[in-house]
C-alpha cells in the first residue's frame, strides 16, 4: 500500500490493510452527539502546566503542522478523568479547505474547520513510545480543540508565523524559546467531552482517553488561510488531513458539563 494519507488511494478507507484496528470497537474520532452523552458530576476540570521549552521545533511531516519539543522539560496534565499525572509530547492540527470541514470529532453532526491536539502520555511508562503500545485506553490523553474563524488568536500567533517556513514536507524550524504554549488554552478546562478512543491515524492504536472541549478557540481567516497553504508528500495542499467519525459501538461519551 502507498504510504498512507488522506487522499483517494490511500485514505481513512484503505487503513484497514495496514492497520487491521481500523475497524476495531474504540475507534476515533467520533461524532458527539448532545442527546446521547451522560453528565458525570465526577469529572472536575483538567490542569495542564506547561513550562517553555528551550529547544523545540514546529514541522510539516506529511500529515499535519506540528509543534515537538526535543525531549520532556515537565509540561504535564492532570485531573479531569485522569488518575495519573500525563506528560507533554507534541501538538497538531487538523483542518480542512474551505471552513465548512476539517474537524476530526463532530457536534451533532457538525464539522468545525480545524482542529488541535494536545497529545499528553501516561507518565507510568518508561517513554512516549510504551505508552502507545501500553494497550488500554490510559496510555495517551489527548485534548481537542475545536477551531472557528474569528478574532485572531494572539496566542497561536507565533506558530501560524512559523508556516510557511514549513510549507514543504519534511522541513522544520526552530520554535524561539519565548513561545508561551500555556497562552493557548483556555484559562479553566472545564466543559469538556471524554470516552476511551484511539489515534486518528495510523498505527490506530487505542490507546487514547480523549478530552475534547466544548467551546471552540477561535482563530483568524488569515491564520486558516496560513494552514491552508501547507503541502503534503504529494504536492498537494494538506487540507482535508481528517479521519470521518468511526462507530461508536458500546462506549458511553461522558459531559463534565450539563
Ligand atoms: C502522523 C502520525 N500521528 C500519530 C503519531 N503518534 C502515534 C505513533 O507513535 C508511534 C510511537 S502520536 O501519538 O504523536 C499521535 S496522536 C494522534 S491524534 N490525531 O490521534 O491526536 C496521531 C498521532
Ligand atoms: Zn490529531
Amino acid at each position: 500500500m502507498a504510504p498512507w494519507g488522506y487522499e483517494k488511494d490511500n485514505g481513512p478507507a484503505h487503513w484497514h490493510k495496514d492497520c487491521p484496528i481500523a475497524n476495531g470497537k474504540n475507534q476515533s474520532p467520533i461524532d458527539l452527539i448532545n442527546g446521547e452523552v451522560k453528565y458525570d458530576s465526577g469529572l472536575k476540570p483538567l490542569t495542564a502546566k506547561y513550562v517553555p521549552f528551550s529547544d523545540a521545533k514546529f514541522l510539516n511531516n506529511g500529515h499535519s503542522v506540528q509543534f515537538q519539543p526535543s525531549a520532556g522539560n515537565g509540561s504535564e496534565l492532570t485531573g479531569g478523568p485522569l488518575a495519573v499525572k500525563y506528560n507533554f509530547e507534541q501538538f497538531h492540527f487538523h483542518w480542512g479547505n474551505n471552513d465548512t470541514e476539517g474537524s476530526e470529532h463532530r457536534v451533532d453532526g457538525k464539522m468545525y474547520p480545524a482542529e488541535l491536539h494536545f497529545v499528553h502520555w501516561n507518565s507510568t511508562n518508561p517513554s512516549f513510545k510504551d505508552a502507545v503500545g501500553s494497550g488500554g485506553p490510559n496510555g495517551l490523553a489527548v485534548l481537542g480543540f475545536f477551531l472557528k474563524v474569528g478574532a485572531e488568536n494572539a496566542a497561536l500567533k507565533p506558530i501560524t508565523d512559523l508556516i510557511p517556513k514549513v510549507k514543504d514536507a519534511g522541513t522544520s524550524v526552530t520554535v524561539p524559546s519565548n513561545f508561551d504554549m500555556q497562552a493557548i488554552l483556555p484559562a479553566t478546562l472545564t466543559d469538556y467531552y471524554t470516552y476511551d478512543g484511539s489515534l486518528t491515524t495510523p498505527p490506530l492504536a487505542e490507546c487514547v482517553k480523549w478530552i475534547v472541549f466544548k467551546q471552540p478557540l477561535e482563530v483568524s481567516a488569515a491564520q486558516m488561510e496560513a494552514f491552508r497553504s501547507v503541502i503534503n508528500r504529494d504536492g498537494k495542499p494538506m487540507g482535508g488531513n481528517y479521519r470521518p467519525p468511526c462507530p461508536l459501538h458500546d462506549r458511553a461519551v461522558k459531559t463534565s458539563f450539563k
